[in-house]
């Protein structure tokens, strides 16, 4: 029986989601993944998600880079991914999920979702920038006009720069507009080229930011290609905490697969 796939972009960062609950999709069989990311020959995405079944919780997450290997989280693709549960009926209005970082809860309210990413205990400097995890590794520095960067050329650079060993990191350019709002663009890992957002990265670079007292608010807009997210958190004793990533989440198409 042909699989049922669906489409669904989070600001622009999109992805192709199936509900495997029947565990029938082939997730050692990288070369498919890749082919369905494929921009010409497949749907086209940045990545894959596959939605399971979890004993306690209302799912479980499971997330593919374009390039057909199992990823760290995918703040986008959470949000994604909750909008889908609603979709199917499995969800109302809030959830509990399992994905590859922990456990996430998320909210969703007419389009827009917002998710609970895990606790950030330590931002670093690192060689032009600050690098953090949230889910997924990120390196973040500041730049006067992000507009004329070439990012696909830039990021890739630091990516494979071994600056970040063999498992490479994500690499963020963010522009300062005012004291809590920002503008970024994304070279994303495992993609290999700019995305038009990154929502681990959109948090990463929100706390970024506020470390560097760059911004005295704990609550920042992220302007990205892809549309505005924004970033909510609590500066405690032990990091950042109460970390809420909130933006709109769209269902796009769904189809057969061949
Ligand atoms: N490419 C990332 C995972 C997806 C992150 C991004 N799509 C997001 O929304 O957080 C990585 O390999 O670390």
């Amino acid at each position: 029986m042909a699989q049922t796939f669906y489409k669904y972009q989070g600001t622009g960062n999109d992805f192709i989601i199936i509900d495997n609950r029947l565990l029938k999709f082939d997730k050692n069989n990288t070369k498919h993944i890749t082919g369905l990311c494929d921009r010409r020959f497949g749907i086209g995405a940045d990545g894959l998600i596959l939605l399971e079944n979890h004993d306690e919780l209302d799912f479980k997450m499971i997330y593919f880079n374009a390039d057909g290997n199992e990823s760290s989280m995918c703040g986008n693709g959470g949000r994604c991914i909750t909008a889908f549960a609603k979709q199917l009926g499995i969800i109302e209005k809030t959830t509990s999920f399992e994905a590859i970082d922990g456990i996430h809860d998320a909210v969703i309210e007419d389009d827009m979702v917002s998710l609970q990413m895990q606790n950030v205990a330590n931002v670093l400097v690192t060689k032009g920038g600050l690098f953090l995890d949230t889910g997924s590794p990120h390196h973040v520095q500041i730049e006067h006009r992000v507009d004329h960067l070439n990012v696909d050329k830039l990021g890739a650079e630091i990516r494979f720069s071994g600056l970040y060993g063999e498992a490479g990191s994500n690499v963020n350019f963010v522009e300062q507009l005012d004291d809590t709002t920002f503008k970024m663009r994304t070279y994303e890992r495992g993609v290999e080229a700019e995305t038009l957002s990154c929502g681990t990265g959109v948090t990463a670079a929100a706390i970024a930011m506020y470390h560097s007292n760059k911004s005295s608010e704990e609550n920042i807009t992220i302007k990205t290609k892809g549309g505005n997210l924004n970033v909510s958190f609590k500066k405690t004793d032990n990091g950042f905490e109460n970390i809420w990533l909130t933006g709109k989440a769209t269902f796009v198409f769904k189809g057969e697969l061949s």
